[in-house]
Parts: C-alpha cells; sequence; structure tokens
C-alpha cells in the first residue's frame, strides 16, 4: 500500500467490507441522498455520483428511457467504518455509480474503469480527496474478480441533469471533512469488476 499524497501515484487493495448503494430515479430534478444509520452525515458525495453518471450515460442509446425531469434518491449501507483511514467514501461511490448504470439498465455494458473515474470525479467534487483516490477507489471497484466489459464511452450532455438537495438537516450542520484544494491530473486506465442485483450495487472496501 502507498500512500500517493506525497507524489499522486499511490496503490491500495480490497478489504472485505461491503458497501451497498440502491438508487431510485424519479420525476422529482432532484437528487436526495440517505446514508444508513448517519442521518446527519454529508451526502453530497454520494448525490453527485448519481448526477454524474445520469449526466454521463442517461442519453446512451441502450439507457432506459428516464423521467423528466430526472431526479431521484440513493441510500448507502455500509460496513466500512468512516473516518478510519479506510477511504469509505471511495467505496460509496464506486456502489452507488454503479447502483445509477444499473437504475439506468446499462449494467454489463458501462465500462466498470469508466464507472471508477465518474466515483474519483465526484469525489473531487464533494471534496472528499486530495488527489482522487483513484488508487482507493480501483482497488474497492476491483474486488476479487475482474470481468472486463466493452467500453462505451460516448453520450450526448443535450439533456439538463439534475441538482443536488440532501434531506435532514442543513448542509452546514452536517458532519463533513474539510475539502482540500485539488490539482488537477490525469487518471490512469484500470480494470475494475463488480457485482450487482437491479437498481443496487455493492463493492468492497479498499
Ligand atoms: N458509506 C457512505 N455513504 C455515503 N457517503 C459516504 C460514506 N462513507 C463516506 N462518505 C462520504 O465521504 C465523506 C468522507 O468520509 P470519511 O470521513 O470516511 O473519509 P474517507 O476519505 O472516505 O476515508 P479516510 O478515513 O481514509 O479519510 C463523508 O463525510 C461522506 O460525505
Ligand atoms: O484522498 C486522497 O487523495 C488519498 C487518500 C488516502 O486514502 C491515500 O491512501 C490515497 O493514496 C490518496
Amino acid at each position: 500500500m502507498l500512500n500517493a499524497l506525497a507524489t499522486g501515484r499511490g496503490s491500495a487493495f480490497a478489504l472485505d467490507f461491503e458497501t451497498s448503494a440502491h438508487v431510485d430515479l424519479d420525476d422529482s430534478g432532484e437528487v436526495v441522498g440517505e446514508i444508513d444509520g448517519q442521518p446527519d452525515a454529508d451526502t453530497e458525495l454520494i448525490e453527485r455520483c448519481v448526477s454524474l453518471t445520469l449526466a454521463r450515460w442517461g442519453d446512451d442509446p441502450a439507457a432506459a428511457e428516464l423521467p423528466q425531469p430526472v431526479g431521484g434518491t440513493v441510500r448507502t449501507e455500509s460496513d466500512v467504518p468512516t473516518a478510519a483511514g479506510l477511504k469509505s467514501s471511495s467505496a460509496a461511490a464506486n456502489a452507488t455509480v454503479l447502483a445509477t448504470v444499473d437504475a439506468l439498465g446499462l449494467a454489463g455494458i458501462v465500462d466498470h474503469e469508466a464507472a471508477c473515474r465518474v466515483g474519483v470525479q465526484a469525489a473531487r467534487e464533494a471534496g472528499v480527496t486530495v488527489t482522487g483516490a483513484f488508487d482507493d477507489a480501483s482497488a474497492s471497484m476491483l474486488g476479487d474478480s475482474p470481468s472486463p466489459t466493452t467500453p462505451r464511452t460516448n453520450c450526448s450532455p443535450a439533456r439538463k441533469w439534475p441538482g443536488t438537495r440532501s434531506s435532514g438537516r442543513p448542509r452546514s450542520e452536517r458532519t463533513r471533512p474539510t475539502p482540500t484544494p485539488i490539482a488537477a491530473d490525469r487518471w490512469r486506465r484500470w480494470p475494475v469488476s463488480w457485482r450487482s442485483s437491479p437498481s443496487t450495487a455493492s463493492t468492497l472496501g479498499r
């Protein structure tokens, strides 16, 4: 294991903890997140994961027809302890992106590496990573049974995608680490795998 904070390059391995996400799409025009057992926790990361995934693949010709204006709910459950140096956020982001892909009817079509990158982007935007933590995210997504799929990278950004609004306390009152400014850099390619049930996806902890 190598921490990427010093050089921007790191490595990580998966632990046998499970994180699950359940996504339901609706016509609310907003994405509302919930973390099981943590009513005051910050849900911005998982909401951004849903929104970015919809923006990336919602217009894919193979995607299910979406409600308009598209929104939804996302709920995570996790065995990964938070704030323990185990990057629970990477597992939550991965599970949420995959559950959203599943809700779009694109499970098995969307490339797992690309899905992982969307979670990393959401983590950057939510301010829960310094480097992007692609090492942690890819270790979580990879698990123990790689299952490569055909890359599908083209989609149109023409549709208006949902913003985010969380239930519960105002953001200012919720528990959240101080965001750290990050430098823009490039993600590396990495094979990943995942397993899921309809609209629900699980990933391993780092
Ligand atoms: N299970 C989860 N579901 C949804 N969001 C989560 C989950 N775990 C973490 N997050 C989001 O990520 C943020 C940071 O989580 P955490 O404090 O565990 O830090 P981390 O960066 O994931 O890990 P580390 O402990 O290695 O620093 C949380 O405030 C929350 O917004
Ligand atoms: O947020 C980050 O950029 C990182 C966090 C830690 O988990 C590190 O282990 C990782 O390499 C990078």
